[in-house]
């Protein structure tokens, strides 16, 4: 499989954001996002995820077979918000994501077990910290297989334990042959990553 970006162009409020980004990533690979604050790494990571449209260029997936055909079904988004619904338990959340995004992976309890949150489905979304916020979030991409991983600061928040478990899963999927985009300000651990510096 291979994720393939082409003279992408963004925009925001009608105004150009970035022009002319392009990359491409084989499985196995993955692309560190930087830049300063107002950079455009989030919008690029929604124009690649199909969530805005891109202004010019396109995005594509070779090779994805039928199961992965465009982006948008091969890729997991991790965007700053977490997506998850305050009023309902952690596992009924991830339950929610396993079964709306399909290809079932690890099962919830299991999957909260990886990211040090086993014993705590039962509790309210809402009632959790910012950095069990977003270790929940990261189970969501273990409970259904998708080969794409596109991460917007996806160890915000998190302490320095949850920061190497993270890179762990991140260095797993790799090797299974996914793909990794990461918007960051922090080093995320990934050797031989591809650099995409914005805003310069
Ligand atoms: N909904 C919106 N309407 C208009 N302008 C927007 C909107 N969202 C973002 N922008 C602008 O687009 C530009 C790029 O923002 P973006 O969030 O992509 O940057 P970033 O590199 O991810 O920044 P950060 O490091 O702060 O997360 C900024 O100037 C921002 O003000």
């Amino acid at each position: 499989m291979r994720l393939i970006a082409e003279n992408l162009g963004g925009e925001r409020g009608g105004e150009t954001v970035f022009s002319n980004i392009g990359f491409a990533l084989d499985k196995g690979g993955a692309l560190i996002v930087t830049g300063p604050n107002g950079a455009g790494k989030s919008t690029l990571l929604r124009v690649v995820a199909g969530l805005l449209p891109a202004a010019g260029g396109k995005v594509l997936v070779e090779g994805g077979g039928e199961a992965f055909p465009t982006v948008a079904s091969a890729a997991h988004y991790l965007g700053h918000l977490n997506a998850m619904k305050p009023a309902l338990s952690v596992e009924e959340n991830l339950g929610f994501w396993r079964a709306f995004q399909g290809d079932p992976a690890l099962g919830v309890e299991d999957a909260l077990e990886t990211v040090g949150l086993g014993g705590i489905g039962h509790l309210p979304f809402g009632y959790l910290s910012t950095g069990q916020r977003r270790r929940a979030s990261i189970a969501k991409l273990l409970v259904s297989r998708r080969p794409i991983w596109l991460l917007d600061e996806p160890t915000a928040g998190l302490d320095k334990a949850s920061e190497e478990r993270f890179a762990g899963l991140m260095r797993g999927h790799l090797r299974d042959g996914g793909i990794v985009v990461a918007a960051t300000h922090l080093p995320l651990g990934l050797d031989g990553a591809k650099a995409l510096r914005m805003g310069d």
